[in-house]
């Protein structure tokens, strides 16, 4: 590159000239280093201007390549942005489609969940209908009033005077329903519903029992009475003792289990009295003053109920308060007398449980009745000659159980007229003696054989009770053998009396005209096959008065 700078100087001296040669020679160098100077620099600023360009061409050409490649994505965005402001814009109308649509549906799914409802309680309906028919129907095949015996141990202290106990009474390994009974010569045979031996526990006997007991809460009537002599383990089995229990503590406490199970539908309300009759008096043994009389009344609601007005009644909701009632009854019962022993032996003691339920869901209600009855002794005192107090309680013992094995005959010979009125034992009971109620008799028997003779009266009775259907049904063909010879199990007639406590002797011809005979190989199937299985456990609730 060439410089063009305009020099325009004066022409120099001659002397000067010389001086001036030399330094327009320096100065014409210097201007030339400087042209060659700005040249360069000119030009290296030439070439990095060229390179700085050709990268912010490179970087222009990236950002143009980047811009091509964020178009689509920015058409994309602008197109959600307008679809989601399109959305923002109907987002209200959609909620409230979104609402309306949602209200149908959960309108839709409660009426269907609301007929399913109705289907289901429909059919639960139809199914405790027919679960109550089902067990009328066993209840009616296996009778309404059943008849067990219980044979007790003998005690340590008995061991003695028991050495032929063994000997005496026998049971059938392949029949739980038949007892032997070895009586001066001759093997008799007796047939119930079930038999339990010396060894039978507290649990296996309630076993038996226990869905009697749990009809109750379906609302069946159900008496549970233990019969027999002073001695013979009634109280045992009925009440037991405080580290084995009978069955009025396991019933109560199997009843708190099974209704705390229907807990959900059902609300249910167990309610205990306890009551005694001596003497064919009333007494309300959970009352404040156990020495009042009670009277049976007819209810004035019209129902044609009977009452007991001024019977103390508590609800019990958990096995300590049935601990309280029961201490309490026993403590009633043990201030109102002398000698604790000698009385309950002469009086019975009723444990009424009433159960009361209310179904919220279908709105149906029950009731039902469930008495434990330890009857007083059986034994025939009135034979001995007994005199003044000892035989009027002999006398009103008699009277009751005669009374009771009475209604029983006629109960389960149908007869038109019941005799309830004839003792205050089966007055009090009539309602749940009555109709399609249930009637366990449990019939006692002592092993001694001291106690043979009552123990035969016993089983005579337990015999006349339940020959009384058999007869009614299809046992008619039943046949008895007789024979004299003791060496082989031979049967003894059973002749119908009256309960072996009345002290006149008892009407044999009774036994031919309700042709009850017996014989060993027409008994009834085994009852370990009719046993139910139910589990004790406890429920809480509260003690009322
Ligand atoms: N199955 C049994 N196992 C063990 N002991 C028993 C059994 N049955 C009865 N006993 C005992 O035999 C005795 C008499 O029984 P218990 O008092 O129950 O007779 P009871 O028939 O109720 O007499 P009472 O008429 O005097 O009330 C008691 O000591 C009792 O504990």
């Amino acid at each position: 590159m060439s410089s063009d700078l305009p020099l325009s100087l004066p022409p120099p001296d001659p002397g000067v000239r010389g001086r001036d040669g030399r330094a327009q020679g320096q100065l014409e160098v210097e201007m030339q280093n400087l042209e060659e100077e700005k040249n360069r620099v000119i030009k290296e600023a030439f070439i990095r201007a060229e390179s700085e360009m050709k990268a912010v061409h490179e970087n222009l050409a990236g950002v143009r390549m980047n811009l091509l490649s964020l178009q689509p994505a920015l058409r994309t965005l602008t197109c959600d942005y307008n679809s989601l402001k399109r959305q923002v814009q109907d987002f209200p109308f959609m909620l409230d489609k979104a609402i309306t649509e949602a209200k149908q549906e959960i309108c839709q799914v409660i009426s269907d969940v609301s007929s399913t409802n109705q289907e289901l309680l429909r059919k639960y309906k139809r199914e405790m209908n027919l679960r109550k028919k089902c067990h009328n129907e066993l209840v009616r095949l296996k009778g309404n009033i059943r008849v067990f015996c219980r044979v007790r141990p003998v005690s340590q202290e008995e061991q003695d005077s028991a050495a032929d106990a063994k000997t005496m009474l026998s049971f059938d390994s392949d029949d739980d329903a038949v007892l032997y009974l070895a009586n001066k010569g001759k093997m008799m045979t007796f047939e119930l519903d079930k038999v339990f031996p010396p060894q039978a526990t507290q649990q296996e006997v309630f076993q038996e029992v226990q869905s009697l007991v749990t009809s109750c809460i379906d609302g069946f009537n159900v008496c549970i009475f233990a019969y027999g002599q002073t001695g013979s383990g009634k109280t045992y089995t009925m009440e037991g003792i405080p580290d084995n229990p009978g069955i009025n503590q396991r019933a109560l406490r199997l009843l708190f289990s099974e209704v705390t199970e229907k807990a959900p539908d059902w609300d249910y309300k167990i309610s205990v009295s306890m009551v005694e009759i001596y003497n064919e008096t009333l007494r309300n043994l959970l009352g404040d003053n156990p020495s009042d009389k009670l009277d049976i009344k007819m209810n004035p609601d019209g129902s044609g109920q009977l009452y007991v007005p001024g019977l103390s009644e508590f609800t019990v909701q958990s096995p300590e308060d049935i601990n309280r009632v029961f201490e309490l009854g026993h403590m009633n019962r043990a201030t109102a007398c002398t000698n604790l022993n000698e009385h309950s032996s002469r009086s019975h003691a009723l444990l009424i449980i009433t159960v009361s339920g209310f179904n919220s869901a279908t709105g149906n209600r029950t009731q039902g009745k469930l008495n434990l009855v330890d009857l007083a002794g059986s034994e025939r005192i009135g034979k001995s000659g007994a005199e003044g107090s000892r035989l009027r309680e002999a006398q009103c013992i008699n009277k009751s159980l005669s009374a009771l094995g009475d209604v029983i005959n006629a109960l389960r010979g149908k007869h038109s007229h019941v005799p309830f009125r004839n003792s205050r034992l089966t007055y009090l009971l009539q309602d749940s003696l009555n109709g399609d109620s249930k009637t366990l008799m449990m019939v006692q028997v002592s092993p001694l054989p001291g106690n043979m003779s009552e123990s035969v009266c016993s089983l005579k009775f337990a015999q006349r009770v339940r020959s009384v259907e058999l007869s009614a049904s299809s046992s008619s063909s039943r046949r008895h053998e007789n024979s004299s010879t003791s060496s082989s199990p031979t049967h003894d007639s059973i002749e119908l009396d009256s309960p072996p406590v009345t002290p006149a002797p008892l009407p044999l011809s009774r036994a031919s005209s309700a042709g009850s005979t017996l014989s060993s190989t027409s008994r009834t199937p085994s009852s370990s096959r009719r046993r139910s299985q139910s589990q004790l456990s406890t429920g809480r609730l509260k003690l009322t008065a």
